[in-house]
């Protein structure tokens, strides 16, 4: 994807979680360290400007130890932290560049139930590339591509890597 199919799928985005929240009213984007952060900030910017009232974010930093990314022996490691806003009572969108395996929205959601108690729990993916582990599955989902366990997505976001495109790779081992 180029910059402007990412801006394209963003503003999409921004107007599904727009309608089907009915409104911004008590929403958070709270996005997963690294590349869910400035995908919560654009996508709350732009939630900001159809509904013309301010969008609260948040930040979970989640990283996670493996040897490669298709074994099943992973281990999240939540950083202990602020997430940056108040979510008891809130409607909670967790946004992430990639959804994979599941196990990183996994470690999110326990994560955030550590934070307070949300009213819901709604999920925006930039890419959603299959090979789940876990029984989750987006809300919003910008592009799904289908790809071999030997590919990865590479998600570039200016605002991380001074650079801004998707790229499906192959994995070297
Ligand atoms: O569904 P999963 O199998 O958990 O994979 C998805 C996660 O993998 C990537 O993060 P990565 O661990 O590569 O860290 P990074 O974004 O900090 O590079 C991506 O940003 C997601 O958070
Ligand atoms: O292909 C993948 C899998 C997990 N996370 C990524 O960023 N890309």
């Amino acid at each position: 994807m180029s910059a402007s199919e990412i801006e394209r799928t963003l503003v999409r985005l921004a107007h599904e979680v727009v309608e089907k929240s009915n409104g911004c009213e008590g929403m958070v984007l709270v996005g997963i360290k690294r590349r869910g952060v400035p995908l919560a900030q654009r996508l709350a910017s732009l939630i900001s400007g159809i509904e013309k009232c301010p969008v609260e974010t948040g930040v979970l930093d989640i990283q996670f130890y493996r040897d490669d990314l298709s074994t099943a022996d992973v281990r999240p490691v939540v950083t202990p932290g602020a997430i940056g806003c108040d979510i008891t009572g809130k409607d909670v969108v967790l946004c992430d560049d990639v959804l994979y395996t599941g196990r990183t929205i996994r470690a999110a959601l326990d994560a955030l139930f550590d934070h307070g108690r949300p009213r819901r729990v709604q999920l925006a993916v930039l890419i959603d590339r299959g090979h789940r582990e876990l029984p989750i599955q987006a809300t919003y989902v910008g592009r799904q591509v289908p790809t071999s366990s030997r590919e990865i997505i590479e998600v570039k976001f200016q605002e991380v890597d001074q650079d801004e495109q998707v790229l499906l790779v192959e994995r070297v081992d």
